[in-house]
């Protein structure tokens, strides 16, 4: 994103980063700008609501100077939040998550002089998965065969599940209600395992490059599938079919081919299904441990990729013999810059706030009805410069 797109320009009042090890995460509020003059309506108990919209953006982590001039150039000269010794500073709480609120938070300190009001990683994960799942219709949808369907959620009937967060590496999360989770589980091997060996394996430079390879790979070509090793035959007394991958990548050691020999985009093609494969069965597995039977997965990695998700479906779906279920979230890779968001909420009140730092005061956010998105069609996942319409109150 160009940190000076002047559409994002535009006063903001609250600001969410989850800084994580590949992408920073930035969820923040706009007030539409038809209310009163700051934005808001007073209702009444000197409780006022702000209309407006939440929007996201998304930066890498490594080009952090970027979200940084987004930050001061869309943000902070709009809203009245002056660097160094601005009076206007303390009108702005940053929420901030993810290990880069610890590993940047002098970074901002110095370069924008804000401050991060820091939330914890998997209480924000949490808090987002729930607050989507709560308040955002058509969030949540499973993905299997081609076929995409949104899921119902019954708000009565929502824990436990176990959430699967696929980021550089994966969380796996037990949720049993708001602010009632463990972390159960985890894996090394996630996005950043399959961006940084499809970098080394392909030569390709980006995430979006390496997908559009995948696309147009077989994974046949390298991986060692039941039929290779049986004779064109299934393993039928074990379940497996003769197309089963047997061994992700296995072919290499009998092809005696070297890596240039492949074309980029098969080898793409078994990277992301080994991944993906791997993340659903360790998913299974620890759904399996509690007994969970709703499995909720969340993080960049997926970017919505058909491919992906029919993959991490499959895996869910053969192994648990279709007793779990394998659900996909459009704001996949927002949910712990949705989490920090929504963290403003718990703040108590305050008794010496001062009067109209309305953004420190306690609110509370909700999404305005059943047709709440603007941009985002009901079939995509969440782009950038797509918002949901919501308001906040603040009391
Ligand atoms: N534009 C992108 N650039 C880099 N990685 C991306 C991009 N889009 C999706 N990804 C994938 O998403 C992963 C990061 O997911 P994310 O949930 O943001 O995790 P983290 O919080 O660790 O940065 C990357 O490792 C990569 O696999
Ligand atoms: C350390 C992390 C929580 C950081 O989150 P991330 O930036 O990857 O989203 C995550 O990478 C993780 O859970 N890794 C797996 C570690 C393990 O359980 O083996």
């Amino acid at each position: 994103m160009d940190p000076k797109d002047s559409r994002f320009s535009t006063q903001i009042s609250h600001l969410a980063l989850d800084i994580g090890g590949t992408l920073i995460k930035v969820v923040y509020f706009s007030p539409n700008g038809d209310n009163c003059e700051d934005g808001s309506i007073v209702v009444g108990n000197g409780c006022s609501v702000v209309k407006g919209r939440l929007c996201f953006a998304k930066f890498e982590t490594r080009k952090i100077d970027d979200c940084i001039e987004f930050i001061r150039f869309n943000i902070l000269q709009h809203s009245g939040v002056q660097h160094p010794n601005g009076t206007a500073r303390d009108k702005f709480s940053v929420k901030a998550t993810g290990g880069g609120a610890f590993k940047f938070a002098e970074l901002f300190k110095d370069k924008l002089g804000i401050v991060f009001d820091k939330e914890d990683e998997m209480h924000s994960l949490v808090c987002g998965v729930n607050f989507l799942l709560k308040t955002v219709p058509r969030e949540a949808f499973t993905y299997l065969d081609g076929q995409k369907e949104f899921v119902q959620i019954d708000h009565n009937d929502l824990y436990p599940y176990l959430l699967v967060n696929i980021g550089s590496g994966v969380s796996m999360i037990k949720v049993d209600g708001d602010g009632k989770y463990e972390r159960i589980s985890g894996t090394s091997l996630g996005g950043g395992t399959f961006l940084g060996l499809g970098k080394l394996l392909t030569k390709c430079k980006s995430f979006d490059e390496l997908l559009e390879l995948s696309h147009q790979g077989n994974n046949r070509v390298i991986d060692m599938l039941v039929g290779d090793i049986y004779g064109g035959t299934d393993y039928s007394k074990i379940g497996l079919s003769s197309t089963a991958i047997a061994s992700s990548f296995g072919k290499a050691i009998s092809d005696g081919k070297e890596l240039e020999e492949y074309q980029p985009e098969d080898v793409a093609r078994s990277l992301l299904r080994m991944i993906s494969n791997n993340i659903g069965q360790i998913a299974y597995l620890n759904a399996l441990r509690f007994g969970l039977k709703r499995i909720f997965f969340g993080g960049f990695f997926i970017r919505g990729l058909e491919y992906t998700m029919d993959t991490i479906s499959v895996a869910v779906h053969f192994w648990s013999r279709g007793e779990a279920k394998a659900m996909f979230l459009r704001h996949e890779g927002f949910l712990g810059a949705l989490g920090a968001f929504t963290s403003y909420k718990d703040q108590s009140h305050s008794n010496d706030l001062k009067p109209h730092h309305h953004t420190m005061q306690r609110a509370v956010l909700k999404c305005s009805g059943d047709d709440n998105f603007r941009h985002t069609p009901v079939t995509g996942n969440l782009n950038d410069g797509e918002a949901i319409e919501c308001s906040i109150s603040l009391v």
